[in-house]
């Protein structure tokens, strides 16, 4: 059975990414793009396209070419954008890199992609030159302040080469290349053409519209998905400014909401959190804000409505999505009225949705579901990535032969078409939205002389949502503590990913075949309530 939006389809948008944000650009012109939230620094949408197209003719010139992989490694800034579109001009596709990723994590990311350019900034830039070198290949690295022997971008903007002509096919060509571990295993680079992220702006814009007097806050990081197609992207393609933050600090956020009149309000259960029970908030004026929209992560119903009530905005909007759907497929429309607490929303226009038996029938075979029923989302459309780049393997388990992204995520849809999100089938875990991959973390486990095995999985948390806690098999004679491990973990890896907590174990259950079973942990830990209690 085969569930479809109720919206009209929206015909597929087959332009490159900067044309299909930046297209109206001189038809704003002065109107403020981008406000650095800390500083109140304003750029232009006349502004924002000119830097654009000045930093593209300077990468040209530097030797990008179409086809490159350029690796853009800072937290949110005003020159953010600049050096996005700047890249996707010169034809390049841009893998964002978390700006707290180790050198070894950045390392394995530039070699997976390919990436020969990196634009990072000053304080990052001894991690970048670090990975760099590890990596091998990079041919160079710009920075969007200034650190002596690097390219500033600031410099690059007033470039007087002239502007590359490249000619892009929206629908093959990738514009960004974000890294998700998906359902299992490491992180993967998520191939994400210019029509994908194109055509989703569209297709989210039919359900949250964007009304000519919004002010959007950009707290989330535009290194993610989220933060790059619905804080960046589609704000710009309106018209509407986007209010730039470099990070999460609640007062920071709740100042800039107050001094610039900030309406829209993207974040992920944990900011929700804050906003419901945090007294801060309480010596704000936040009248401004006419919707909060949560994603990323699962959203309690209750402290949905508390913040809701709390900050006299109408019940908040959740959405759904994933990295590999580029990244949206359901969202509460702006404007419903009798939204059910505790759904994702309605699909998307274009989008097609199944509800599917995990485990599937007697031969395997995929057994549909109806209304009510839970099960695993497939989701099928425009939206859906071109796959992960270089593993047919895990693309094929992921993005089958008719084009249904599984996505891992157990849900269900009701009689009116609201979509719930319920569970989890797939292994990874989300710390504050972010994904954490267990086996990434086992393998720093085992790389330790007194761990013999070890399984990580997630554990509920209030704040965090799930937090990593790993069951170890320490070696004969090792009397290591688990503080040292989670010590010798803390240095290897981003913090989001810490291990939070250690159990030592006799053994950690696996299959015949040597499989690593961590749903027994998990359930394990279920049956007794608190399986990790110290
Ligand atoms: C703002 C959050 C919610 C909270 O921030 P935070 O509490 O400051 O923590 P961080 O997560 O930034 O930092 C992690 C840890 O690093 C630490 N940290 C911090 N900066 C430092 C430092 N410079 N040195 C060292 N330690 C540090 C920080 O203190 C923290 O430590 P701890 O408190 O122990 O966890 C942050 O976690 C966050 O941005 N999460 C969202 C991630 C995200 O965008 N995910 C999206 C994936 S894509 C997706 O799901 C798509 C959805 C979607 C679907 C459909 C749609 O239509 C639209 C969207």
């Amino acid at each position: 059975m085969v569930f479809r939006s109720e919206y009209p389809d929206v015909p597929p948008v087959d332009l490159p990414i900067h044309d299909a944000v930046l297209g109206r650009a001189a038809e704003f012109g002065d109107r403020p793009a981008l406000i650095d939230g800390a500083d109140g620094t304003t750029v232009s949408y006349r502004a924002l396209d000119h830097t654009s197209r000045r930093i593209a003719a300077a990468l040209a010139e530097a030797g990008v070419r179409k086809g490159d992989v350029l690796a853009l490694h800072s937290p949110n800034s005003i020159a953010y954008p600049q050096v996005f579109y700047g890249a996707t001009r010169a034809g390049a596709a841009v893998t964002t890199v978390h700006p707290l990723a180790t050198a070894h994590e950045f390392a394995s990311q530039l070699r997976d992609s390919g990436a020969a350019w990196i634009v990072t900034v000053a304080p990052l830039v001894e991690v970048a030159r670090q990975a760099a070198e590890l990596a091998g290949g990079v041919r160079e690295v710009f920075v969007c302040d200034r650190a002596s022997g690097h390219r500033s971008v600031q410099d690059m903007a007033a470039s007087t080469a002239p502007e590359p002509v490249v000619d892009i096919d929206p629908g093959a060509d990738l514009a960004a290349l974000p890294y998700s571990s998906g359902t299992t295993g490491t992180p993967k680079g998520v191939m994400l053409t210019h029509r994908s992220i194109a055509t989703n702006l569209v297709q989210q814009a039919t359900l949250v519209p964007a009304e000519e007097d919004d002010r959007v806050l950009a707290v989330l990081p535009f290194f993610h998905i989220y933060g790059l197609t619905v804080l960046m992207n589609a704000p710009l393609r309106h018209g509407v400014p986007v209010v730039v933050l470099p990070r999460y600090d609640l007062r920071q956020m709740l100042t800039a909401v107050e001094r610039y009149r900030v309406t829209a309000l993207y974040v992920a259960p944990p900011v929700v959190l804050a906003l419901a029970k945090d007294p801060a908030v309480a010596g704000f004026d936040l009248s401004s804000l006419r919707y909060v929209l949560s994603a990323a992560a699962p959203l309690d119903a209750e402290l949905a409505a508390a913040c809701a009530r709390r900050l006299g905005v109408p019940p908040l909007l959740q959405a759904f999505g994933m990295t590999e759907l580029s990244p949206g497929s359901h969202a509460v429309p702006r404007y419903a009225t009798d939204v059910p607490p505790g759904t994702v929303g309605k699909l998307m226009p274009g989008t097609e949705m199944r509800v599917v038996a995990p485990g599937g029938g007697p031969d395997g075979e995929p057994v549909d579901l109806g209304p009510g029923q839970d099960g695993e989302l497939w989701i099928r459309g425009p939206q859906v990535m071109r796959g992960y780049l270089g593993r047919p393997t895990d693309t094929a388990a992921t993005v089958d032969a008719d084009g249904w992204l599984h996505t891992g995520d157990i849900g269900r849809i009701d009689a009116d078409g609201w979509v719930y999100v319920v569970d989890r089938i797939k292994e990874l875990i989300k710390y504050k939205g972010y994904q954490v991959a267990p086996a990434e973390l086992e393998a720093v486990l085992l790389g330790h002389e007194a761990v013999a095995d070890a399984a990580v999985i997630g554990v509920p948390d209030e704040a965090g949502g799930e937090l990593p806690v790993a069951y170890v098999v320490r070696r004969e004679g090792s009397r290591i503590t688990a503080d040292e491990l989670i010590a010798y973990v803390a240095g290897r890896v981003a913090p989001y990913k810490k291990v939070r907590r250690v159990e030592f174990v006799p053994a950690v259950p696996r299959s015949a075949a040597g499989k690593l079973l961590r749903r027994r942990l998990r359930e394990a830990g279920a049956r007794e309530g608190s399986p990790t209690s110290p």
